[in-house]
């Protein structure tokens, strides 16, 4: 089985039928939403009723929309066009930081898709950039674009920003549950890893047949995720339905990712989400993910167990923890 696939960005280009691996099982739509996907202000996580709200949202949906995150919009602009200049290149220029070795051994880090596992396995509308941005010290720069010239100092100033929003946001999140205040910050050390994954999603033809991303959970502490403020797409599932997550101005998207959902032994959900496609309009995000340390044992926190509320999940190392599925007790 080759690893080499045509880019999706080329795909689109050329083709008027998707070819079949990307095509679904069913046809995909949205749901109509219940009540509106929560918008919390982290400047006022301080006040008991944003506190509350943020809890809700973290039990209900494991996502929440977020302003006064402390990221200057004149940053997200730089960062999204500085993207955009990237994916709009020649692709022998994107082929300079391909995920292929020598055109077949997958690596994680690069330019292309996602691995292809198993002859069967779905794809998606979707070509990316995903660089290892932290541990800083071991940034592996041959990476990282040159084009457009501004690229490295903005995702640099990014993720220094990032970071912060993430420690508020942690921070938060312990307090909410009474955990000491650090106790996911900690799971952190400078030896973990953090990726910045760039999206970019062609226009498609069938948009009721694609998507843009299958259906899945993040699967560290945290992402943080910064989408297109004009084109939407991103869908979470709750209770079985889709609902679609609105694209709005200078706002990020925050997720629950796998880890924090053992941790929290489930009273916080990392959600299941998936991207649409579209046909006529190019689509891009910016996902950043934040992974506890490969040594930390992943457990329930103590504080949160007792006998009404036994642990939901195995203990597992980071490293080895692969599949969400499999850890689940019941
Ligand atoms: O593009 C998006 O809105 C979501 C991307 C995503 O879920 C991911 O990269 O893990
Ligand atoms: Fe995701």
């Amino acid at each position: 089985m080759s690893l080499a696939r045509t880019m999706v960005q080329e795909l689109a280009a050329t083709v008027e039928e998707p070819p079949r691996e990307y095509v679904v099982d069913d046809m995909l739509d949205a749901d109509e939403m219940p009540q509106p996907i929560p918008l919390i202000d982290l400047s006022r996580l301080m006040a008991v009723d944003e506190a509350n709200k943020l809890r809700a949202a973290l039990q209900t949906w494991g996502l929440f929309l977020a302003t006064n995150h402390g990221i200057e919009e004149s940053l997200m602009d730089a960062m999204m066009s500085a993207s955009r200049d990237f994916f709009r290149q020649p692709s022998e220029e994107k082929q300079k930081y391909s995920n292929l070795i020598d055109g077949k051994h997958f690596q994680m880090e690069g330019y292309g898709n996602d691995k292809v596992v198993t002859r069967d396995q779905g794809l998606s509308w979707n070509d990316h950039l995903h660089l290892r941005v932290e541990p800083e010290d071991e940034r592996n720069f041959s990476k990282w674009p040159t084009h457009p010239e501004s690229f490295r100092d903005v995702l640099h100033e990014y993720a220094s920003k990032t970071k912060r929003t993430r420690d508020l946001i942690l921070r938060s999140i312990a307090k909410l549950l009474d955990l000491d205040e650090d106790y996911f910050v900690n799971q952190i050390s400078n030896k973990a890893i953090g990726f910045a994954r760039f999206n970019y999603y062609p226009p498609c033809p069938r948009p009721d047949l694609v998507l843009g991303r299958r259906s899945h959970t993040d699967g560290g502490l945290l992402t943080i995720l910064f989408v297109d403020q004009d084109v939407g797409g991103l869908q979470v599932e709750r209770g079985g339905k889709w609902y679609n997550v609105p694209a709005k101005p200078y706002t990020l998207v925050i997720n629950v990712a796998d880890c924090m959902e053992i941790m929290t032994n489930g009273i916080f959900r990392s959600p299941l989400h998936r991207v649409m496609t579209n046909a006529n309009k190019e689509r891009l995000s910016l996902a950043r993910f934040y992974a506890v340390d490969a040594e930390t044992m992943l457990e329930p926190a103590p504080s949160l167990l007792d006998d009404k509320r036994p642990p939901r999940y195995e203990k597992i190392k980071a490293k080895d923890f692969v599949s969400f599925s499999r850890m689940k007790i019941s």
